[in-house]
């Protein structure tokens, strides 16, 4: 089997006139992996997969998919299911009609009994689309990415407007297509399923990435804070505590783990009841807040 990268982006440019809006992009990847794209928005991620779904050409820089090019559309797109955040059927169509639709606009084979079963819609296999609810289109959407089993699936914000037993369903359906080996490309703002779901994030600001890693690399760029109170009269706190405002302390740290034991110790050693003690490991949100003192990644 082969082991190239299914998508291999080299020194990507996309600008609108005089605008840049993705400088000098470069990332792969591997087959069967879950890679999430995020960033700020207005940060390029949308141009970048409009490049590299065939919808847009490069202004410069070199995007292979399957080591073909993406605007080689008979060739690669048979192989791709994208989930767009509107995908525009027409409201007249019936839910099994429209599903029926994608067979036929991207050469796949399925049947629309599967597809309708694995996004949850086969009460509504009569229904026009018009008269679906928001959650319901949205399942409808995904259809798009399921219909024939693709080997790259591109996710775009999938989870929006819907509920949770959706939201489960629909990572369900995900972790099944990537048992059967599908490579999945997600863009999201909920950056709890990018943490949960991704093998790697790629992260933009700018035009540009600013970190690219396992969440674990991610994450391990920020220190994670130990927060806690202390009783009136009680002895001073280890030097590396901080007073916030609220009367509280905060320990920032790169070594959650000995750090803790050393506040433990401490308050035991000084009979110290430490009052709403908690200690949070870095999260995704940290960093993305974090991400206008990150340098550009070379
Ligand atoms: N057709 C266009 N003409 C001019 N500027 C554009 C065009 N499309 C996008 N832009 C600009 O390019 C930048 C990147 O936009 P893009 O849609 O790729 O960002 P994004 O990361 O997907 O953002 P969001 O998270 O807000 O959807 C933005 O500043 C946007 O205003």
């Amino acid at each position: 089997m082969s082991t190239a990268p299914v998508i291999d982006v080299d020194a990507l440019h996309v600008t609108y006139g005089d605008f840049h809006a993705v400088t000098d992009l470069s990332f792969q990847v591997e087959r069967g992996e879950l890679y999430a794209l995020l960033g700020t928005n207005g940060a390029g991620k949308t141009s970048t997969l409009e490049v590299v779904e065939g919808h847009r050409a490069a202004s410069s820089g070199t995007v292979r998919v399957f080591g073909e090019s993406p605007s080689d559309r008979r060739t690669v797109r048979p192989r791709m299911g994208i989930m767009l955040q509107e995908s525009g059927f027409s409201p007249d169509l019936t839910v099994a009609e429209s599903i029926r639709l994608i067979g036929r606009l991207t050469g796949r084979t399925d049947t629309v009994d599967r597809v309708l079963g694995i996004v949850d819609l086969t009460r509504k296999a009569e229904t026009r689309v018009a008269q679906l609810s928001g959650g319901e289109k949205r399942r409808l959407d995904f259809a798009t990415a399921v219909y024939g089993r693709p080997e790259l699936i591109f996710l775009d914000e999938p989870t929006t407007g819907l509920d949770i037993q959706s939201r489960d369903a629909l990572w369900d359906a995900v972790e099944e297509l990537r048992a059967d080996g599908s490579t999945i490309v997600l863009t999201t703002h909920y950056l709890e399923e990018a943490q949960q779901r991704a093998d790697r994030i790629g992260l933009m600001h700018h035009g540009t990435f600013r970190h690219q890693g396992t969440v674990a690399e991610l994450t391990r760029t920020l220190p994670a804070a130990i927060q806690f109170s202390l009783p009136a009269g009680a002895p001073a706190p280890p030097v590396s505590a901080v007073a916030v405002p609220d009367g509280s302390y905060q320990i920032e740290t790169f070594d959650l783990q000995t750090d803790l034991k050393q506040l433990l110790d401490w308050a035991h050693d000084h009979a110290v009841d430490l009052h709403g003690l908690s200690a949070a490991p870095t999260r995704l949100d940290d960093v993305f807040r974090a991400i206008d003192t990150a340098p550009a990644l070379s």
